[in-house]
């Protein structure tokens, strides 16, 4: 696994015109996962913007060596095509080729994207993050919708990540089941 370090320098985040938090700093490298922790609204989803370049910071500065991989809201998967198409779009884009978990989606590959239930596009999400073999994973609630299994089975997959060298960052309602998560609390540095 490529080396990887993501530091976030004293970020403050401004929506419209509101401050969500100010004075936030926080560091991942390889074998390390940050979970966002705070009440709805907080500003964990602009976070992840702001950490994967999509969002400028109001104030602060995000410095970033290795490869990244973004999970959030938006599925970015073509919903008129198969799924195994799909996701071959990104390993064209990526260039990746190497052998992933397969989140159960195996029997679902000749299904159009638009059909799958939400459990399915959220682990079809996590199957293109993993087959990125990006080194650093961004992920907005990546357990959001998915069964106590499918949960269980993606804190693996980011664990096993984690333990290849990989770094993690998510943000989550949920409590996690890993070990070697260092947790950030959003709600201590709001505005
Ligand atoms: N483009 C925007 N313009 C103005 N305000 C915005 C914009 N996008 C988000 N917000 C506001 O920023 C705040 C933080 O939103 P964000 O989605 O980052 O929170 P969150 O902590 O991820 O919430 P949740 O737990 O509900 O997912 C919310 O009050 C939201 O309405």
């Amino acid at each position: 696994m490529q080396d990887c370090r993501l530091v976030a320098d004293t970020i403050a985040c401004r929506r419209g015109d509101r401050i969500l938090f100010r004075g936030l700093s926080l560091a991942v490298r390889g074998g390390e996962i940050v979970h966002l922790a705070g009440p709805n609204g907080i500003g964990k989803s602009s976070l992840i913007r702001i950490l994967a370049g999509l969002l400028r910071p109001y104030a602060g500065s995000v410095e970033r060596s290795g490869s990244l991989a973004l999970s959030d809201e938006r599925l970015a998967l073509d919903g008129h095509l198969p799924l195994d198409r799909a996701l071959g779009f990104w390993r064209g884009i990526d260039g990746t080729h190497g052998q992933q978990p397969d989140f159960g989606l195996a029997n679902l590959l000749d299904v159009p994207v638009r059909y799958l239930s939400t459990g399915q596009r959220k682990r079809a999400a996590l199957a293109r993050v993993a087959a990125s073999e990006a080194s650093i994973w961004l992920l907005d609630e990546p357990l959001n919708g998915l069964d106590t299994h499918w949960s269980c089975m993606a804190q693996l997959a980011i664990d096993a990540h984690r333990k290849a060298g990989g770094a993690v960052i998510l943000a989550s309602h949920q409590s996690l089941s890993i070990d070697h998560v260092t947790t950030v609390k959003l709600l201590d540095y709001s505005a």
